[in-house]
């Protein structure tokens, strides 16, 4: 281990991820793998997560060639140095920010979807001119493999590699020192990590989960907000990390929203959910027991089959739920739905900001106002309003979590600014040491007023051209007078 990320470091320092040709070219060789493998991919990930090839395109590769056709769009903008604002005492220097690799950064991801969570931040870690490994979720083996397999094919081996392996591996790799670590996985493991990179001083980005609420207002569209919801809470049989956990909502709905989200499953997945292509199974035995456990003891108005051969768990709506049962205390992370009733918004508000803070939040309703109220008084990793899942969608949008549900964010630009470092630059000449005098010892009090004067004024584009407008007019006058004077 130690000797791969040697190896790693080494191609870093001969700079060869630097330039940005070269950055373009591992990321259109990026491109090419993900579209001439794609069967095998697709495959890979339907095998992990008994999902259907279409579901495994919409909803993990499309996600990749767009962060990957962004980067490419837009990686000398991101790149380039952005011109800083100046003070008086430097108005005559270069001043910028140049955004640098880090150099050798690990990205560790999780089994729910194997494919984005370690490709989409690996986009933007080479998109930044770093050196990277990538460790897949040793839960989604089949993917793991594939991209041990085709990623030396595509991209420079010696700055790329891919490393497979359970807790004793990461254990591992977690010794060595790392210039930046992104995990994506549970809060546990998280702070493991996080202990781990301390010990090196690495900087983390941690995509962890928690328990993403989910409110009806009474003013609302409920056939709509409940198709959407039904989309988001069943999509991968519940196992995302942005899915709606709970609803929140008032009583006299719980009803109508069990009516509605029944009607829609029937309309997605048909009459026999499992036969439906598009309706996934839990990804192994320890979760399905986990999931049957948080079912003990619920009220279920809806679902609740379960099939432990199969590891299937039908979509589940669980009505008047106590928030002190255990399906209320973690991340349920399947396809159980509980609706818990407030008494109006203002009880919704507190029992969201009772509780840690979530990956994300929703809020369904007609009236604008009250969505930008919840979001206000509470705090989230990320919102969508009126929807769910969709804000992870839009790469202009950071994403990551909060609190509990985690730090830093990635997806875009973010990426690739979680993965530089913005360096600050200022660029002196050798002349100008009258002025320097101010600041060499002895000191006095008129020196620090002239100080004061110079570094306290700040100097944008705007002011240097009206402060040498006014040198220059002020030069002018000097000049006619001259002329009048000697005429
Ligand atoms: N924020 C996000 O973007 C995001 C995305 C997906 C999942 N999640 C969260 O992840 C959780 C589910 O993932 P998971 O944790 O079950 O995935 P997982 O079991 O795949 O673990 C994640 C990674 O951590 C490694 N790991 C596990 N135990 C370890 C240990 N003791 N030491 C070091 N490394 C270890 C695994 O090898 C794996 O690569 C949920 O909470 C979900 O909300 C978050
Ligand atoms: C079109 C929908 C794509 C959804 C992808 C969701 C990925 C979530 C990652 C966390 O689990």
């Amino acid at each position: 281990m130690e000797h791969q990320v040697q190896r790693l470091r080494q191609a870093f320092r001969s700079g060869r991820s630097r330039p940005l040709r070269f950055r373009l070219q591992q990321l259109e060789a990026l491109r090419r793998m993900v579209q001439e493998r794609e069967k095998d991919i697709l495959a890979a990930i339907a095998a992990d997560l008994s999902k259907s090839e279409l579901n495994a395109y919409s909803h993990e590769v499309i996600t990749i060639l767009g962060e990957i056709d962004f980067m490419l769009a837009n990686l000398s903008e991101l790149a380039s140095a952005k011109p800083a604002k100046k003070n008086l005492l430097t108005m005559l220097d270069e001043a910028y920010v140049q955004p640098e690799p880090l150099g050798v950064v690990l990205i560790i991801g999780a089994w729910n979807y194997p494919f984005v969570l370690i490709m989409q931040p690996l986009v933007g870690a080479i998109a930044a001119g770093n050196a990277v490994i990538v460790k897949p979720s040793e839960l989604s083996e089949n993917t793991a493999k594939i991209l041990a397999k085709l990623l030396p094919q595509y991209l420079d081996q010696d700055l790329y590699a891919v490393v497979n392996g359970g807790v004793a591996e990461t254990t591992e790799l977690l010794k060595q020192r790392f210039d930046h670590i992104l995990y994506t996985g549970n809060t546990a493991v998280g702070k493991i990590v996080m202990e781990a990179a301390a010990k090196h001083l690495t900087p983390v980005t941690l995509e962890l989960g928690g328990k993403s609420p989910c409110y009806i207002d009474r003013d609302c569209d409920l056939d709509i907000a409940c198709r959407r919801i039904t989309w988001g809470k069943y999509m991968n049989c519940g196992q995302t990390c942005i899915a709606p956990d709970y609803i929140l909502c008032e009583a006299s709905l719980q009803d109508q929203i069990v009516q509605k989200v029944k009607e829609t499953v029937k309309d997605f997945y048909g009459e026999n959910i499992k036969e439906s292509p598009d309706y996934e199974r839990i990804i192994n035995l320890r979760h399905f027991k986990r999931l049957q456990s948080l079912l003990k003891g619920q009220k279920i108005a809806f679902g609740g089959e379960t099939d432990e051969a199969t590891r299937y768990i039908a979509p589940t709506i669980l009505t008047d739920v106590d928030p002190n049962s255990k399906v209320m205390q973690e991340e349920i992370f399947g396809p159980i739905l509980p609706i818990v009733s407030v008494k109006n918004v203002d009880e919704a508000i507190n029992f969201i900001n009772d509780r840690e803070k979530p990956l994300a939040l929703y809020v369904f309703s007609h009236n604008n106002k009250l969505i930008k109220r919840v979001i206000d008084e509470t705090s989230s990793g990320g919102v969508t309003g009126n929807d769910v899942i969709m804000h992870f969608t839009v790469n202009s949008l950071p994403f990551g979590g909060v609190g509990a549900s985690g730090m830093g964010a990635y997806h875009g630009k973010y990426s690739f600014d979680t993965f530089s470092h913005q360096r600050p630059c200022l660029l002196k000449g050798l002349k100008g040491e009258s002025v320097n005098k101010l600041r060499y010892p002895p000191n006095s009090q008129s020196k620090l007023g002239w100080a004061k004067f110079f570094l306290l004024k700040q100097l944008g584009r705007r002011e240097l051209v009206i402060m040498i407008v006014s040198v220059l007019a002020v030069a002018a006058a000097i000049f006619v007078k001259f002329v009048l004077e000697c005429a």
